[in-house]
């Protein structure tokens, strides 16, 4: 069956861009929403400032008419006690047109509009006929429309009905005020400078701009302007142009005496500006903390997927005898992952298990490689049926439980395994190095003499005792030897005897050889 390709993506690579994307759309989310409630927010804000400053100027522009009406109501009611008294009716004329800037003329006019008394007397528009006639004809306190004076300037007209104590009309007093003069108008309109860009236009009840921070811009009518559209129709109170090609967030208030729009307008990109720098301090606040949040994630990613790595790795060589003790050492400290090891555990120590009886079929004792008690049979059925004598050198590691107990079962094993590799290399190719149980170790060497075999396992003792194991350090064996002859005691009695004299060399001290006596 043909092998599926190995998938490319690492659990931790999924983990990685997990955290890295989830972080990443939280943060969209949130800049999403904190960037939609703050321009809200900024906008709302920019239009009450906007509404409340046009409506201050409305205000003042209100409060500047009220006041100079009031004037011109005195004026009114002392002329009409002294209505045959032309000089003291020119004496007040003369007084309200000096008396301040905001008045540059100022006259009186009779029932029929005809201009009976005016100051400064230079105008020469004494005896002519009132342009507009409306106040006349209506006998209200009136403010006109703007128009144009004699002289050009562009003026208007603030008059206030003359009535006699029994209620006959007799005329009215009005005085102009030129725009464009330095006078409480003109500092009204003028006197707020702001810095953010915004600025303020007036407009007529007509939409002629009044006042403009463009000069070219006075006197134009410009119907398309959204703003002043709305304005004249008096629409909802806030409008915005924001979603318009001119980018203009606009406000207005109406003066309510002369009915002048006076429009506030502010570019939105002013108030983008201030909602990017807004966003920018949030984008720099929640950065760090966003970056700890993915590494955070990811820690725990690389927590979990490491041991999984690690159990992938190891699983590789399980037939191993490490493999169980690498597995064992990697934490589970998921559930998950624990079970994972605990079915790596038990595959391997049963995969292990099957590999010894394996080896112990063939004959191989499966720590060291040297042959098992039942090769070692074998071969002993061999040599007596070819009735070839061999010696028996009985073998044992001194003191091997301090080994154990003090360097751990694994540097036993080692010992075992080096004390095997030191057989072998000492032996010939007919000598049969067993391991016989434990730590007790059987060399047997046919056609060789108890004195032969003595030399041999004296030279084993003192490699051994001479060559460091590791973090063991040195070790020391003790030795037996007795010699089987085709025509002498039985195989078990010879075996009896080498252990015998390996018993009596680890009673008489250890590290030493002790040999049948021939
Ligand atoms: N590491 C390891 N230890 C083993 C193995 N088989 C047996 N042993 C240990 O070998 C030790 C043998 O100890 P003892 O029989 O008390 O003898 P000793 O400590 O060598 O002392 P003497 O023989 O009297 O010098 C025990 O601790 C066993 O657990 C093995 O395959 N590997």
């Amino acid at each position: 069956m043909p092998n599926k390709p190995k998938p490319r993506l690492s659990f931790n690579t999924i983990i990685f861009w997990f955290a890295l994307l989830s972080a990443l759309g939280t943060l969209a989310n949130v800049f999403f929403v904190v960037y939609e409630v703050q321009k809200k927010y900024i906008v709302d804000r920019a239009k009450d400032f906007n509404k409340a400053y046009s409506e201050k100027v409305a205000s003042g522009i209100d409060v500047f008419i009220k006041a100079n009406m009031a004037r011109l109501s005195f004026s009114a009611s002392e002329i009409s006690k002294n209505i045959d008294h032309p000089s003291f009716i020119q004496e007040t004329v003369s007084r309200l047109e000096q008396q301040d800037e905001d008045f540059n003329s100022t006259l009186v006019a009779n029932a029929y509009g005809v201009i009976t008394q005016a100051s400064p007397e230079t105008l020469s528009i004494k005896d002519k006929i009132l342009q507009d006639l409306t106040p006349i004809e209506t006998k209200l306190p009136t403010v006109s429309d703007v128009f144009s004076s004699v002289a050009g300037n562009l003026i208007i007209f603030i008059s206030h009905p003359i009535f006699s104590d029994t209620g006959v009309y007799q005329g009215l007093i009005g005085g102009t005020v030129r725009l464009y003069e330095n006078n409480t108008l003109q500092n009204l309109v003028n006197g707020y400078t702001r810095k953010d860009g915004a600025y303020m236009f007036i407009i007529d009840r007509l939409g002629r701009i009044l006042y403009h921070p463009d000069p070219n811009l006075i006197g134009s009518i410009n119907p398309d302007n959204k703003a002043v559209a709305a304005a004249l129709k008096g629409d909802d109170e806030f409008f915005s142009d924001t979603e318009n090609e001119s980018g203009l967030l606009s406000s207005y208030a109406i003066s309510q005496k002369n009915g002048w729009r006076i429009i506030v307008q502010q570019p939105t990109k002013m108030v983008d500006q201030e909602l990017h720098l807004l966003m920018e301090k949030i984008a720099l606040g929640i950065m760090p903390i966003a970056v700890l949040g993915i590494l955070l994630i990811w820690c725990v990613g690389v927590l979990i997927s490491k041991p999984l790595t690690q159990l992938a790795q190891y699983a590789r060589s399980l037939d191993t005898f490490e493999s169980y003790k690498l597995i064992k050492s990697v934490p589970a400290r998921f559930v998950e992952i624990w079970l994972i090891r605990s079915a790596l555990l038990f595959s391997s120590s049963k995969l292990n298990e099957k590999i010894q009886e394996l080896h112990r079929q063939v004959g191989v004792d499966a720590l060291t490689g040297l042959a098992n008690r039942r090769a070692m049979q074998q071969q002993i059925d061999i040599w007596k049926d070819e009735c070839k004598s061999f010696s028996v050198i009985s073998i044992d590691i001194d003191h091997f439980k301090r080994v154990n107990d003090t360097y751990g079962h694994a540097a036993g094993d080692i010992t075992l395994q080096f004390l095997a590799k030191i057989l072998l290399q000492n032996c010939r190719a007919e000598d049969l190095a067993c391991r016989a149980g434990g730590e007790e170790f059987i060399l047997l060497t046919p056609t060789t003499s108890l004195k032969v075999a003595s030399v041999i396992a004296e030279r084993l003792r003192k490699t051994i005792e001479t060559t460091p194991v590791g973090i063991v350090g040195s070790i020391t064996i003790s030795a037996g030897i007795a010699i089987w002859m085709p025509d002498g005691p039985s195989v078990d009695n010879v075996f009896e005897l080498a252990d015998k004299l390996l018993y009596e060399a680890k009673q008489n001290g250890r590290n030493r050889v002790i040999t049948q006596s021939e």
